[in-house]
């Protein structure tokens, strides 16, 4: 996989060399570009598949897109999320939504179908799924359906990776904060709100600041439960171990070529979550 990883790191490196130019310094937005990479990372790492994000727009970034960067108002998603029929209305966006998925769907089935037939096996993790599935005994081995819903989660989380929370059921009636939660009450654990927690992470806790983790006082606050961006517990993020991986090779390249600073005066446009 590194070698994978740092073929991104190079790739990004140029492209933001290209934009400098023959000028000492550019402003440039970073976010939209490392999306993209990590798009064509997933891509080649998971499925040997390539996006090629960067420069073109495959039918299946075409979909991503239709699916992660919709804006709808904070009002709006929760009217959809409550009134479960708004969905099945014949609105283009929702046309679009569902052909998207099904877009994603057919891919998925394409990839499965290839290695199914492949004579030479690559080491992408869908290669080593469908080899593991075939030697696994019969009864245990994951369905055609399975082995589907599996690229497809694959394919969407390890794109979109800004979860603003995680939702958990608690297996026992239990008494929090003075109040009686039943079993099986659906939890909304806010990483947004843990993560902007001024009693851990000080009074600029809504900040910008990298170097907060050089304070000892703030990192003598920090536990494995908040501080949480992949999660926690059972179904913590699969691809942890992954990401920090492809971050250290991309950042390795990135910070040996070029140095970076923020753009003075410039302020963060918060995204509104509603948790
Ligand atoms: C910056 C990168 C990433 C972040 C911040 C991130 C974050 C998360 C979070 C918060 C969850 C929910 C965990 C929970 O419910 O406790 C999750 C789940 C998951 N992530 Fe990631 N993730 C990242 C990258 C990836 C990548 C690259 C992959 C694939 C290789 C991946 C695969 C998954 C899967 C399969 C799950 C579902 C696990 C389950 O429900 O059992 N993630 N991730």
């Amino acid at each position: 996989m590194v070698p994978t990883f740092v073929q991104a790191g190079h790739k990004l490196k140029d492209l933001w060399m290209k934009q400098i130019g023959d000028q000492k310094e550019e402003r440039i937005t970073i976010t939209a570009i490392i999306s993209k990479i990590a798009l064509d990372v997933i891509g080649l790492v998971g499925f040997n598949y390539k996006f090629n994000s960067t420069t073109s727009d495959s039918e299946l970034t075409q979909a991503y897109k239709t699916l992660f960067y919709r804006n709808p108002s904070p009002l709006y998603t929760a009217l959809e999320e409550n009134l479960s029929f708004i969905k099945k209305l014949p609105i283009t966006y929702y046309k679009q939504h569902y052909a998207s998925l099904k877009t994603i769907r057919n891919i998925s089935e394409k990839l499965i179908a290839e290695q199914k037939n492949a004579t030479v096996r690559g080491k992408d993790l869908l290669s080593l799924l469908v080899k593991a599935n075939e030697q696994s005994p019969v009864d245990e081995q994951l369905t055609h359906e399975e082995l589907i819903s599996q690229v497809m989660t694959i394919l969407i989380a390890g794109h979109e990776t800004t979860t603003p929370a995680i939702l958990r059921y608690n297996i026992k009636d239990e008494i929090m904060d003075g109040y009686v939660v039943p079993k099986n009450t659906p939890l909304m654990i806010s990483i947004y709100a843990i993560h902007h927690d001024p009693s851990i992470w000080g009074d600029d806790a809504e900040d910008f600041n990298p170097s907060r983790w050089l304070d000892p006082e703030i990192k003598s606050k920090v536990t494995n439960n908040n501080f949480i961006p992949f999660g926690a517990g059972p179904a913590s993020c699969l691809g942890l171990k992954m990401t920090h991986l492809e971050l250290k090779s991309i950042l390795a390249v990135i910070i040996r070529n070029l140095e970076f600073r923020l753009v003075e005066g410039y302020t963060f446009k918060k995204k509104f979550f509603g948790l």
